[in-house]
């Protein structure tokens, strides 16, 4: 079954576009990855699919069920973090986590939900209080209970310090595991890569590329630079590794020599400069990194 099943939708505020003509599977007990730049139609999206916006046209199922028609029922089977979550100020943790249990009429123990998103030694003080982090850990508390088939987490990291991302991490990990779908939509990249087996990007509220974040790379063109360290290089012992299929571009200040080449022809690199008589001391190679992904993507440098 699809978890989650956009199909030509479009939501419009006034003149603005939010998302247009959006087709989006979700597959059952993936990690799906969205992202895209502020303002792209991540939330409206996200909205959508939980019924708290309707689309201008276009139908939305989730778990199997119309998401206008049976809202209901995909709210009870699903658990969300939005995007800045605000607490009750006068209500302790332990006060929200019970809130949220029982307006899902699940039987759940708030003590290890709160162990579990790290937050037991503070469940008994105002939440009002919490910093930013804990506010964050306590809405994916809140998520997590009833062991829901859906997590959607709207930017889950945010405020989160290195080690509670990794917590994050390892959570989303282990309701995947157990055979939650997790929908998760951040900017941050690298918890993208960590944890999702596919991503989706959107842009001006279409999606303009959907694959695993290896995929996405290779679609890029998967350049790779190749900085070598040479004895000495001069244009003419360019020519050979310019004329090699895959390489994009090729310099050298006369020590170093960097080539922008697909990474399947590296070898093919070393072995055209070692020819012209050229001595290869070291060499390293730089992939893309993930923010040159993303904005190769959201800035319109590759192909739709
Ligand atoms: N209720 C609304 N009324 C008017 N315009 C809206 C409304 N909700 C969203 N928009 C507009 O729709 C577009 C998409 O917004 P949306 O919040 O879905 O993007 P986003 O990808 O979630 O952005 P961010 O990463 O900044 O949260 C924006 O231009 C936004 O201004």
């Amino acid at each position: 079954m699809t978890a989650i099943d956009l199909s030509g939708v479009t939501k419009r505020f006034g003149d603005v576009t939010a998302v247009e003509d959006l087709d989006l599977a979700v597959r059952e007990g993936e990690i799906y990855g969205f992202l895209g730049p502020n303002g792209a139609g991540k939330s409206t999206t996200i909205n959508a699919i939980l019924d708290f916006v309707r689309p201008s046209s276009g139908s939305v199922r989730v778990l199997g069920h119309d998401a206008q028609a049976e809202s209901v029922a995909v709210r009870r089977k699903t658990g969300v973090l939005p995007e800045g979550f605000g607490v009750y100020d006068r209500l302790s943790g332990r006060q929200h986590l019970e809130f949220a249990i029982d307006s899902k009429e699940v039987d759940a123990d708030p003590e290890a939900i709160l162990e579990r998103v790290g937050i037991a030694g503070d469940a008994d003080r105002p939440a009002g209080g919490y910093s930013k982090g804990m506010r964050q850990r306590l809405a994916l508390g809140m998520a997590l209970v009833g062991e829901p088939e859906l997590l959607i987490l709207d930017e889950p990291s945010s405020g989160l310090d290195p080690a509670g991302a990794r917590e994050m991490r390892e959570i989303v990990e282990a309701e995947a595991d157990r055979g939650a779908t997790v929908f998760f939509s951040s900017h941050v990249l690298g918890q993208v890569e960590a944890v999702c087996d596919r991503v989706g990007i959107l842009r001006e509220g279409r999606l303009i590329a959907e694959d695993s974040i290896e995929g996405l790379r290779e679609a890029v063109g998967g350049d790779e630079t190749l900085a070598i360290t040479v004895d000495a290089a001069t244009e003419s012992d360019l020519e050979s590794v310019r004329a090699i299929e895959g390489v994009a571009s090729a310099e050298t200040d006369g020590e170093t020599v960097r080539v922008s080449c697909e990474s399947g022809v590296k070898t093919d690199v070393i072995a055209a400069l070692e020819d012209a008589g050229v001595v290869v001391q070291d060499f390293e190679t730089t992939e893309a990194s993930l923010e040159d992904l993303f904005l190769a993507y959201t800035e319109g440098e590759v192909a739709e």
